[in-house]
């Protein structure tokens, strides 16, 4: 007989998973993902449902990773929601399934998960390329995402300076009174990212806000947003000017309008460079393009349902 689903809302995962334990695995799973093993490791790249009356997207992201026993899918929905609107722009459910006997295991709140596994990614692609000397962190946008990039790269790293701009200024300022830490509002994307070494772009912009003949030589980007074929948020100058690693050359083809439009071309997966067979040119203006896995999901998920279960 199958026990019943393990069920997690999102305070229980959000206390769950705890980056210490979140980045290991992650780095772990791209390094594997990026050999290419398909008896290790099958994820397609996320189908993607537009919702065309209400400027959304619903996205499935299934996952196996046979050496580890996780099977998974997870279900998120995005939108590009009106200023001012309350809802989340992203909402996502984790299913976990056992390989063997294809019943659900968990049923687990996805938008914790989607929060703190990409800021853990971009935080790996930091370490990897961000200049050796890094003082300056700039974030643009101020919504789920900048705030778990914010809690991790402080976490991580050691900037003497953060910035932050968000195209509504009171968002900013909302972001800043929420904090411990120093954070500086500016103005406008230029006054930001102007000497900054590491700019994380998480917003929902679907144009370029963020151009190359800004940003510092050397510098290094986590771009997290423009995740369809035709939104942007870096310009082509620094698309070409950069060397671009990305999560999944598959889904970057697929799904990278910075990539698609730009005619960059993706150097090297994360995975290429944790496995050594890529090198980190961190000396170089370098982008990180995240599109997000679901073996992102399903390692987070796994996690999230061994820590729960080491209470119970
Ligand atoms: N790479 C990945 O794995 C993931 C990417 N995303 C993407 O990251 C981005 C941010 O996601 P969330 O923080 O969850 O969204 P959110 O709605 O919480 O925050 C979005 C931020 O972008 C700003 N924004 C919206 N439209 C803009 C525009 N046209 N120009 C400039 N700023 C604009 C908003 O004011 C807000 O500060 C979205 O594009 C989302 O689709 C989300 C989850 C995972
Ligand atoms: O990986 C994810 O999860 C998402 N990626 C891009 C759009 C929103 C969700």
């Amino acid at each position: 007989m199958c026990e019943s689903p393990v069920v997690l809302n999102k305070h229980e995962v959000e206390r769950l998973l705890c980056y210490d334990d979140l980045i290991p695995r992650l780095e772990s799973v791209m390094g594997k993902f990026s050999k290419r093993d398909s008896s290790e490791i099958i994820q397609p790249v996320r189908s993607v449902v537009p919702i065309q009356h209400h400027n959304g997207f619903l996205g499935v992201m299934p996952a196996y990773l046979a050496a580890e026993g996780i099977l998974s899918t997870k279900m998120v929905t995005f939108y590009q929601r009106a200023e001012g609107s309350s809802l989340p722009s992203t909402q996502a459910t984790v299913l976990l399934f056992h390989p063997e006997h294809g019943n659900v295991t968990a049923i687990m709140d996805g938008e914790a998960i989607t929060a703190k596994r990409t800021a853990a990614v971009s935080a790996i692609s930091a370490k990897l390329f961000s200049p050796a000397l890094s003082e300056v962190l700039c974030i643009l946008g101020s919504g789920q995402q900048a705030r778990s990039h914010y809690d991790v790269f402080t976490k991580l790293f050691k900037f003497k300076e953060v910035r932050l701009w968000s195209r509504r200024k009171e968002m900013a300022q909302r972001f800043v009174n929420d904090l411990q830490g120093p954070v500086t509002v500016c103005g406008s994307v230029k006054e930001a990212v102007m000497g900054a070494d590491v700019i994380v772009t998480a917003t929902g912009a679907s144009q370029p806000i963020l151009f190359g003949e800004w940003v510092k030589a050397g510098a290094h980007i986590a771009a997290v947003g423009a995740c369809r074929p035709d939104w942007r948020e870096l310009d082509d100058v620094l698309m070409r000017q950069a060397v671009v690693y990305v999560d999944s050359r598959e889904g970057a083809t697929a799904e990278s309008g910075d990539i698609i439009l730009s005619g960059a071309e993706a150097f090297a997966e994360l995975g290429e460079v944790i496995n050594g067979s890529f090198p980190a040119q961190r000396e170089k203006i370098t982008v990180f393009k995240s599109l997000g896995m679901g073996i992102q999901d399903a390692v987070s998920a796994k996690l999230v349902l061994e820590k729960w279960k080491s209470e119970h």
